[in-house]
């Protein structure tokens, strides 16, 4: 075994590796790597903990740029030469009996060390604490790679991920919670804002363009509005008329392109049908681009071993749910139904860069049910309600449903409510875990756009 070592370092991140398997000079995609290192916990009973990991790292991207590998010739004997006191790490335990760790936040240090400390802490126990069946799951995290956000944790121990529902044939599937999933992100995104504001007193902004008076887009941007309030981002709107032209709406961008107060910028689409959509996303910075709609961002994702600014909302909480509730991806049949730029192709992009088997099912696709019901994972992003139903899934798959349609209902309050692509009723008889609409990717989808405002405002402000 070649014994030389090496530092991996992302923004938060810092561990000493030994190389386990040669390391050709074309890169270290691929390679395993072994990584030891030393933490300290302390349980619930107040019983201190020194744990060493000790594990083997599969490095998911030749990329140096999320990774920055570099040769250290230190020995870690200890790898990790102190440790600050104050960071308390609670125990608790999954339903499932796997041990998992919630992270209190740290309020005895604060500032950039403590910051370091936690997230350091955060990676490494996540890591540590995955089961060997879910080892996948780690490594399919940091395929993400540096748009994700520091704030990536578990979820606390009061919520769940899932709420068993069983049908009338016995069956038992879970129905994915994407409220609790979004709380969870947000609280992360919150308290790393207030970690902003207490060190370098700035904090995100985010500037959302409509165009036009559509209710459900003044609805998007109402809820848009409330979460960025809630952690802590500055909301600017721009409101101009159905009739502005899109010079006007170029004017608009531009200005907040130049703004440095905004690090993050949604022009809501749909649009008047007289603007010209690709023109405008075009236009806007890709440094602010927090929708991940720009050529160059949407690009990035397609190409391997390139790596985008920010990744779409809507995709990024499917892949998060599947994450979070332990679905393996890799290896695995995955069949999107749309191939929208804003979720069906960035799914499917997604998808394939945690190396499912990605199949594409559009509007013309000839016996679209017999190529979901082939699917280990389905993704819905259609637009037409109930499209999808028990007979296109194969038994035990999981179902992502990411149609948000609005439809008549005299029974309920104003007479409409929201609803999915996929047949709710049918499929929990057939599935192993399906997102509901609403409470499924919607809350996480505006969770992930604080994320990604964050992120943005770390990198302007180059904040770590
Ligand atoms: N939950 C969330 O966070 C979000 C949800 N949404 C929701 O997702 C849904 C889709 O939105 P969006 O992607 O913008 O819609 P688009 O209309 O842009 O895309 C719809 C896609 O569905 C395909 N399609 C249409 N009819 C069929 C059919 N009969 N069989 C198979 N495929 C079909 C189209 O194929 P073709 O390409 O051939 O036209 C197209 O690729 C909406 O309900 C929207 O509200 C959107 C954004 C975020
Ligand atoms: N530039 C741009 N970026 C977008 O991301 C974008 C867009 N334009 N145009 C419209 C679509 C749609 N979209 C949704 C976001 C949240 C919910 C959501 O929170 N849904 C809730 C229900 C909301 C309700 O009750 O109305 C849920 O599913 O639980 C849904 C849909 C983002 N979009």
């Amino acid at each position: 075994m070649d014994r030389r070592h090496y530092l991996i370092k992302d923004a938060s991140l810092e561990l000493l590796v030994r190389r386990k398997t040669k390391i050709s000079d074309d890169g270290i995609r691929g390679k395993k790597f072994e990584i030891f290192c030393e933490i300290f916990l302390r349980k619930r009973n107040g019983a201190k903990e020194s744990a060493e990991i000790h594990r083997e790292l599969e490095v998911p991207f030749s990329s140096r740029k999320g990774w920055n590998i570099r040769k250290s010739n230190e020995e870690p004997a200890t790898p990790i030469p102190s440790y600050p006191k104050r960071v308390l790490f609670r125990w608790s335990s999954e339903p499932a009996g796997r041990r998992r760790l919630s992270y209190p936040r740290a309020r005895t240090m604060r500032g950039l060390w403590a910051a370091h400390w936690r997230s350091l802490g955060r990676k490494i126990l996540h890591s540590s604490s995955s089961s060997s069946s879910s080892s996948t799951l780690s490594s399919n995290l940091k395929l993400l790679g540096p748009n994700l956000p520091d704030v990536w944790m578990m979820p606390s121990s009061s919520s769940s991920a899932f709420r068993s529902q069983s049908s009338a044939n016995g069956q038992t599937a879970n129905v994915i919670n994407g409220k609790s999933i979004a709380r969870a992100i947000r609280e992360g995104v919150a308290s790393e804002i207030c970690r902003m504001k207490e060190t370098i007193v700035k904090s995100p902004g985010l500037a959302i363009v409509l165009v036009g008076g559509r209710r459900d887009s003044q609805t998007f941007i109402r809820v848009k509005l409330k979460a960025c309030e809630e952690v802590g981002i500055t909301t600017y709107v721009e409101e101009l008329s159905e009739e502005s032209t899109e010079d006007e709406v170029l004017r608009v961008v531009s200005r907040l392109n130049n703004n440095p107060s905004v690090n993050g910028i949604i022009v809501q689409l749909p649009l008047p049908q007289h603007v010209d959509e690709e023109r405008i996303i075009n236009f806007v910075s890709p440094e602010k681009d927090v929708d991940g709609f720009h050529p160059l961002n949407m690009g990035n994702l397609a190409m391997k071993g390139r790596e985008p600014l920010f990744i779409p909302c809507a995709p990024k909480s499917c892949i998060e749910l599947l994450l979070r509730c332990g679905v393996e991806i890799m290896g695995k049949r995955a069949v999107v139904v749309g191939r929208s730029k804003i979720v069906g192709l960035p799914t499917s992009l997604l998808l394939q860069r945690h190396h499912a088997t990605v199949s594409t099912v559009h509007s013309f696709t000839k016996n679209p049910e017999q190529i979901t019901s082939e699917a280990d994972i389905v993704i819905a992003d259609v637009g037409i309600p109930n499209l999808i139903c028990g007979s296109w899934l194969k038994p035990g798959a999981v179902v992502v449903d990411m149609g948000t349609n609005q439809v008549q209902d005299p029974g309920v309050d104003q007479g409409v409510r929201i609803t999915g692509d996929v047949c709710f009723e049918e499929a929990i008889k057939v599935v192993s875990a399906i997102t509901p609409v609403p409470g499924g990717v919607g809350p996480v989808t505006i969770a992930m756009l604080l994320s990604n405002t964050l992120d943005s405002a770390k990198r302007a402000f180059g904040f770590i």
